[in-house]
């Protein structure tokens, strides 16, 4: 009951979404009190009494990440896992190096072009663990004035040592789907150690499903088990039924893009729209392709934001790419966050969602390490027979029903309060706002001198 549980945690089991935003430093502090987090919060000890954890990261700054925890858990064995190589990854250990407790994981990237994308914890306590996935780095920029996801999992309870091991899963296999993430990483002692950790704890409690990437060319029983066609297999069994999400548009909202190819046919419109446009399969005849809305910074997004032009180091859309790929532009909408009061807070979160028209109501959600592009989605080879990825993302998808038993949608913004429905805490604004004339998408390797930033400073990248 609340009186029990310590303000904080009361706090983190009240939100059933256990969807957060990272707090934002220099907006008004209501947007920071309601499902937001920072990473102290997490790591606290009103979280649980730590034992050990482990990072999974892509950039991390070492003596940042110690000061992160607690005083007295900054010495409990904390394993890093990265895709760092060559002089990345000798810096890495030269920085690990005076942490005793501190062991790195290098995961195999044998693929040109892979990042270990995944950002994820797990927090090990004396009576549980937690896993939480999310999209933030492991450096101060990522958790000070930006817009950042993450989904904490409810405590998940030790199994007692009589009870079989094949207990503990939940209606979406949450721990099943972990298990074989992790299993994608190969043999590293540590990480089979917290594979092990993981077996032993009860998790039937997680009410979402794993959508997760490893690099690979994945093919037969593999080939729907990653990337795009892991989400196109859930929406088969689990998503909405085509007649209720008929003419629903898809949106994607992301900081970074790939090449997508010479036109929309490629890859965007086609293989990946038809993934997330998915439908329970039965049986309707082929509905017609929905729109495809997307959300990435213009230029001015990016200029008026808190951090000004540097907010657009993290959000490395090349001119290499932008120019093979006009047609992108045409999907295109702002950033706008003011709902949640990050508007000025450049988005580093990645989120993907189908919306009723109206954008009263949301048929699923996904919040992930994956941003617009084949290396996280995957793309098909050898006339659909495989799927190319080539790196390590992980997120986590909402299916209303899954949530809670007979819920078929959720609502946005609030309106229908009847009792069979559940408020989804959107992280961007609807409806979506479209470029003007003159927006251009953010491009980070070119210069802007026309309008210094909200810091009074020009754009010149080297
Ligand atoms: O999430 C994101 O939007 C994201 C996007 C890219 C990324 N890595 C990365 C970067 C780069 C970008 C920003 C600062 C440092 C960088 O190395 N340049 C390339 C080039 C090819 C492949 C990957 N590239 C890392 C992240 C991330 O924040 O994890």
């Amino acid at each position: 009951t609340s009186e029990k549980m310590s303000p904080y945690e009361n706090y983190i089991e009240a939100a059933p979404l256990n969807f957060f935003l990272t707090k934002v430093f220099g907006i008004p502090n209501h947007y920071n009190s309601s499902l937001a987090v920072g990473i102290k919060d997490i790591l606290s000890a009103s979280m649980g009494n730590l034992i050990s954890s482990a990072q999974f990261n892509y950039m991390f700054d070492i003596p940042w990440l110690v000061q992160q925890y607690p005083e007295q858990f900054r010495s409990k064995p904390l394993l890093i896992i990265h895709g760092s190589q060559r002089a990345d990854k000798t810096t890495l250990h030269e920085n690990a190096h005076r942490y005793p407790n501190i062991t790195l994981c290098q995961a195999k990237l044998d693929i040109m072009y892979g990042t270990h994308h995944s950002k994820m914890m797990f927090l090990l306590y004396d009576n549980g663990m937690r896993v939480v996935i999310h999209t933030a780095n492991i450096i101060h920029n990522d958790w000070y004035q930006k817009t950042q996801g993450v989904w904490i999992s409810p405590l998940f309870p030790k199994l007692a040592s009589d009870q079989d091991l094949s207990q503990g899963d939940s209606v979406t296999q949450f721990r099943k789907d972990l298990l074989e993430y992790l299993g994608a990483y190969g043999t590293n002692k540590h990480l089979q150690e917290w594979q092990e950790t993981i077996r032993q704890h009860d998790m039937s409690s997680a009410k979402v499903f794993i959508i997760g990437s490893v690099p690979g060319r994945h093919t037969g029983a593999s080939k729907m088990k990653w990337g795009h066609l892991k989400l196109r297999k859930v929406l088969q069994e689990h998503g909405p039924d085509g007649s209720t999400v008929k003419d629903w548009p898809v949106i994607g909202q992301f900081s970074s893009v790939g090449s997508l190819g010479s036109g929309p046919e490629n890859w965007l419109s086609s293989e990946w729209l038809e993934s997330l446009s998915t439908v329970q399969a039965n049986g309707i005849v082929k509905l017609s392709k929905p729109k495809l809305n997307l959300i990435f910074p213009c230029v001015e997004n990016v200029r008026r934001s808190l951090e000004g032009y540097p907010a657009g180091a993290s959000l490395p859309y090349s001119i290499k790419n932008a120019r093979k790929q006009q047609y992108f532009n045409t999907f295109l909408h702002q950033w706008r966050a003011f709902s949640r009061g990050r508007s000025r807070a450049s988005p580093h979160i990645k989120t993907y969602t189908r919306i009723s028209p109206d954008a009263q109501y949301l048929a699923w959600f996904i919040v992930t390490s994956a941003n617009l592009s084949k290396a996280a989605w995957g793309a098909y080879e050898k006339n659909n027979s495989q799927l190319f990825i080539r790196s390590y993302e992980i997120g986590v998808l909402f299916v209303p029903s899954k949530v809670e038993e007979n819920l078929k949608l959720f609502n946005v913004q609030g309106v229908d309060s009847s009792k069979d429905s559940m408020l989804f805490p959107l992280p961007w604004d609807v409806p979506l706002t479209s470029y003007t004339q003159t927006d251009r998408p953010w491009l980070w390797d070119i210069a802007y001198t026309d309008k210094p930033d909200s810091q009074g400073n020009m754009w010149c990248p080297s």
